[in-house]
């Protein structure tokens, strides 16, 4: 058994080894969604890297104000939301996947923004350390972002579902409630297994002042993981695949 110092330094190389196996994968002209969290975050640290010394050209939207005011620092030219405007592709992190691509999202309080560009995107590719792959769904407390005046009611609603729900505090000031970036608050909610994601799905739809849930269905196209020391892609389904027989999206 390796120690949590050399657990972490491992899934920390892995985080590295996915972004830039994605990094790779833009293309000059591509307008790109870039994701939030501690994979998401090399991943545009390599495209600004490519953007300022190989001259790549490309845009993009960032799906919280951390991975904007990153995505700036590197040099990634960044557009404001408009109507009509599309992404070619959307790197992001997760919290959990399955075989099937469904994932758990928002551990870093950015589900909403996250959901919003991935909708908007054709091809959805996720980035993740091999912790993330899950045979089951729901280990990982599934977060809501929460209207603040809607907040006892949706407790009470997601406890009638069976999900333990916790508010969240802020980790740098635990004395407060975590915020997203719209000023909402965010419930964690402990269901352990989630045996039906998309009946899950609809009934949180239905709870007034739940403004987004982290369940992403049918959204991801592809997945980098690491596996047995390399690269693999994943896609819905289907067995996986070395990430090296890809110079491009899959
Ligand atoms: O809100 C945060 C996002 O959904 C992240 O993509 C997710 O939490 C995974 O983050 P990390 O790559 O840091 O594990």
């Amino acid at each position: 058994m390796s120690s949590p110092e050399t657990q972490q330094q491992q899934l920390a190389q892995e985080k590295q080894l996915v972004a830039a196996t994605a990094a790779g994968w833009v293309r000059d002209g591509m307008v790109v969604g870039l994701g939030t969290g501690s994979t998401a975050a090399p991943f545009i640290e390599l495209l600004g890297q490519r953007v300022r010394e190989d001259g790549l050209r490309i845009q993009a939207t960032a799906t919280s104000r951390a991975s904007d005011e990153l995505a700036r620092e590197v040099g990634i030219p960044m557009l404001e939301p408009r109507r009509g405007l599309r992404f070619d592709l959307t790197v992001d992190g997760a919290d959990e996947l399955d075989s099937q691509l469904r994932l758990i999202k928002g551990g870093g309080g950015a589900l909403l923004r996250e959901k919003v560009i991935a909708t908007a995107s054709d091809y959805l590719l996720i980035v993740a350390d091999s912790s993330k792959a899950v045979a089951q769904l729901g280990r990982f407390p599934l977060p809501l972002e929460v209207v603040p005046f809607a907040l006892p009611w949706v407790l009470d609603a997601v406890a009638a579902l069976g999900g333990a729900p916790v508010v969240r505090v802020n980790k740098l000031n635990p004395a407060e409630l975590a915020q997203s970036d719209q000023g909402n608050l965010l419930v964690d909610c402990h269901f352990e297994q989630i045996e039906d994601p998309s009946a899950l799905a609809l009934q949180l739809k239905t709870i007034p002042g739940m403004v987004e849930h982290g369940l992403f269905l049918g959204l991801a196209r592809a997945a980098i993981i690491v596996q047995g020391g390399a690269a693999q892609v994943l896609r819905p389904g289907q067995a996986a695949v070395a990430a090296a027989a890809f110079s491009a999206l899959p």
